[in-house]
């Protein structure tokens, strides 16, 4: 395919970005009584708002027709098929097939992949049902009380989130915790209330070679035998999540403690496979299920719906919009809803992970920008921390806000305040504050002259700063999976039209066999001089320190 930025419909969205980037999107509300009606859509409760966008019909005319230039629908069409869309790696990508509640069959290399699909979701009904109520017993007789899944990135960031999303649904009795960080610390703090009698621990790795969760893993299986000195019980207390049952054995789980996921399921968007198992402890099979009918009603909706309606295309399209034509490097993810507070750093792999691309999927160097950086925090939190900057600099932030109608808990007006920020910041991001109108405020007070003026332009805002809004009735683990979902499917979109490879990683392997040389190298106290003068320094200089 040619790249993207060849294409007609991109040459034509240059120009029009040229002929409309000064439009101000207060002018453009007052000129459309119908904007909000043109320019928002619904998914069963969820509303995608896209009206505070700097855009006319004739940007969106064009975008889509960009989605189409670059084949986007037949990209779809193959992801879903089980094409091996992974072409570095000679995979399928069928995250879409962990959660094809409606059993459609879905080959790969000829084989259908459903019944294995739903084989280990009645493994992880068992299991977790077991578990949960208690008849799992550890090696002492008592129930398990705490579980801790130790595991990083994908086998990591995305059942957490869930996990923490969904913590209004989870059962007092059994905590999950997550450890990932091979600092010490992380393990340490974590372990040092628990009680091995009553722990189960969840080693998840796709490749179960990764360096930071087998170090994690060696060490707690090594706490727990100090305590319980008996090799027999670990079958009670671990299990493992991986595509690679001999590095399972060889770790000593037993494999019938194993659930299974495949090559064809990428590590960032695995928490629909076994990878799950800590969600389905926290919240039961049941609500697991219920987040998994939930992404297959977006995928579905993504496969089938007419791009000018179709959700994640529109967001992936006004991402291009803004990354693309506006210059704008970042992007906000900010939910007012405090169950969220994980997704910002789960959409951090996801998007960053599978966009930050700089070689197209036929191996050129691409002369446009691809995935923006992605940070956020829960709301207002970010609102007395980073939004200035969003408001004020020159630096364009696209902004997507998040929000529950319907709070969890009914606590006072906590929600209703809440709920007011959320409503308010995308406006104010939008409107600003004109120099005339800042002054307005000003006039009749102790301030005059040239002091006024200076205040003025110091509290003027310039506003015109994208967002989008999505408001959903309540956090069920439902729209859980639909939310996840769409960003999933908005990052497909983007990576098919800048035409990369969305779903391999390899930029994060020079840093790992580099540190593998140095581990060799801290083994013993003498000076270094293989690196470049920087590495040998602080290498030497820790050597130093740590005696
Ligand atoms: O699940 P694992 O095989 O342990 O991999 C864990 C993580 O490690 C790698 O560094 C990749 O960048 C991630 O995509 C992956 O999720």
């Amino acid at each position: 395919m040619t790249q993207p930025s060849r294409l007609p419909a991109w040459q034509s969205l240059d120009r029009h970005f040229r002929e409309i980037s000064n439009l101000h999107m207060r002018d453009l509300f007052a000129a459309d009584p119908q904007r909000f009606e043109r320019f928002s859509l619904r998914l069963d409760d969820i509303l995608f708002d896209y009206s505070k966008n700097r855009i006319t019909d004739q940007t969106v005319t064009l975008l889509l027709e960009l989605a189409r230039q670059a084949g986007l629908r037949e990209k779809i069409s193959a992801m879903f098929r089980g094409d091996k869309i992974n072409v570095t790696e000679d995979r399928a990508v069928l995250h879409v097939a962990l959660r094809n509640r409606s059993n459609r069959p879905i080959p790969v290399d000829g084989e259908d992949v459903v019944p294995d699909v739903n084989r280990v979701l009645d493994q992880m009904r068992r299991f977790s049902d077991l578990v949960r109520s208690g008849e799992w017993r550890g090696c002492t007789g008592k129930a398990i009380t705490d579980v801790v899944n130790i595991g990083i990135g994908g086998s990591d960031l995305g059942p957490k989130m869930v996990v923490k999303a969904l913590s209004p649904y989870t059962q007092p009795r059994l905590r999950v915790r997550f450890v990932s960080n091979v600092d010490e610390a992380d393990l340490v703090e974590n372990l040092s209330c628990l009680d091995p009698e009553t722990t189960l621990f969840c080693v998840s790795s796709k490749t179960f070679t990764t360096q930071e969760t087998m170090t994690n893993a060696r060490s707690a299986r090594q706490w727990f035998l100090a305590k319980i000195n008996d090799q027999a019980a670990i079958a009670k207390h671990f299990v493992a999540v991986s595509t690679n049952a001999e590095k399972v054995a060889e770790f000593g789980i037993d494999t019938a403690n194993m659930f299974e996921f495949w090559d064809w399921v990428g590590g960032r968007y695995s928490l629909w496979s076994a990878i799950g198992l800590p969600i389905a402890l926290a919240v039961g099979m049941e609500a697991f299920e219920a987040l998994l009918a939930g992404a297959h009603k977006v995928d579905e909706h993504f496969r089938t719906e007419p791009f000018e309606r179709n959700i994640p295309v529109l967001m992936g399209l006004l991402g291009i919009w803004y990354a693309n034509f506006f210059g704008a490097e970042s992007y906000a993810i900010l939910p007012y809803d405090q169950y969220l507070q994980e997704l910002p750093a789960h959409l951090q792999q996801v998007d960053m992970e599978s966009n930050g691309k700089m070689v197209d999927i036929q191996g050129n160097a691409i002369d446009y920008g691809t995935g923006p950086i992605i940070f956020g925090q829960p709301g207002t939190n970010g609102q007395h921390a980073f939004y200035q900057l969003i408001h004020q600099s020159r630096k364009l932030i696209p902004c997507d806000f998040l929000a529950a109608a319907q709070s969890q808990h009914g606590l006072g007006r906590h929600h209703e305040i809440l709920i007011s920020n959320f409503l308010a910041q995308p406006e104010a991001l939008m409107r600003g504050k004109t120099f005339d109108e800042a002054k307005a405020e000003l006039e009749g007070g102790e301030i005059t002259g040239g002091k006024l003026a200076e205040l003025a332009a110091a509290k003027s805002f310039p506003g015109n700063k994208p967002s989008n809004s999505i408001l959903y009735r309540k956090l069920t683990p439902e729209t859980l999976g639909s939310l996840i979902a769409l960003y999933e499917h908005k990052i497909f979109t983007q990576g098919a039209i800048w035409n990369i490879n969305s779903f391999d990683q390899m930029g994060v392997e020079l840093g790992k066999r580099l540190a593998r040389t140095i581990l060799s190298e801290l083994a013993d106290d003498n000076p270094v001089a293989s690196h470049d003068p920087s590495t040998n320094g602080l290498v030497n200089y820790y050597k130093q320190l740590r005696c």
